[in-house]
């Protein structure tokens, strides 16, 4: 697969074209328990790269999945509440695009709704896309934030992302105790520090 035939990930779903096929990959997967050290037709490992492809379909789903649809159904009759919206500690399982090492933490989401707003869920569903991509944690923060705010057109929005990078708890620098906070306001969110004051007191952050 050449690099100018892969297109830069972005909001929407995501299709390098063209793909490897599934026997490539797992050629590849081959290829690498062969340089790790150990020998890829042994028994317990014949089936390895069958399963690699597998759970890489499963952590790096959100390729082919587009948040602007999860956002595109939603509720106009919310008896004029306008107050933020705030979805603590959804789980983070994704993947750090510079050595593949999962990273693992919590998302936090507020946003201000204007004259509508959008099933909770959703917004869960949001930082799954995002998280099941190969990322880095700023991206995704970011990325979260864009996509509610093109969306919904709130107010403004406000994203936290607490998590442990597994690629400085397992090896590189080994500091398994290190947790990487980003945080991306937009609209009111960012102008307001009150807001983003009663929103970190919100999440229990302040
Ligand atoms: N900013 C940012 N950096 C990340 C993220 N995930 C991993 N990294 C960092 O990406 C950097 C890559 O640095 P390089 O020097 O190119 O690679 P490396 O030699 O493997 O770096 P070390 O991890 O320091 O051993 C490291 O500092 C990682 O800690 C992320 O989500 N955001
Ligand atoms: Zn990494």
């Amino acid at each position: 697969m050449k690099n100018d035939t892969v297109q830069k990930p972005t909001l929407k779903a995501v299709h390098s074209a063209p793909r490897p096929s599934q026997e490539e990959a797992m050629e590849a997967v081959r290829t690498l328990i062969a340089w790790a050290g150990d020998n890829p037709d042994r028994e317990g490992l014949i089936d390895t790269p069958k399963r690699v492809v597998k759970a890489y379909k499963e952590w790096f789903r959100g390729y082919d999945m587009d948040p602007a649809e999860e956002l595109s159904r939603v509720f106009e009759d919310v008896s004029g509440y306008d107050d933020m919206v705030v979805l603590r500690e959804i789980d983070v399982e994704s993947h750090c695009e510079h050595h593949i090492a999962p990273f693992l933490g919590k998302a936090y989401v507020a946003y201000l709704p204007t004259d509508k707003v959008v099933g909770i869920s959703k917004l869960v569903k949001v930082v799954e896309i995002f998280a099941k991509r190969l990322q880095t944690q700023e991206t995704m923060t970011a990325q979260i934030a864009e996509a509610i705010d093109e969306a919904l057109k709130p107010r403004g929005s406000a994203i936290m992302i607490d998590a442990v990078h597994q690629c400085m708890s397992t090896r590189g620098v080994h500091h398994p105790d290190v947790s990487t906070i980003t945080t991306q306001f937009t609209g009111e969110f960012k102008t307001n520090p009150q807001l983003q004051d009663r929103f970190l007191k919100l999440i229990g952050k302040a």
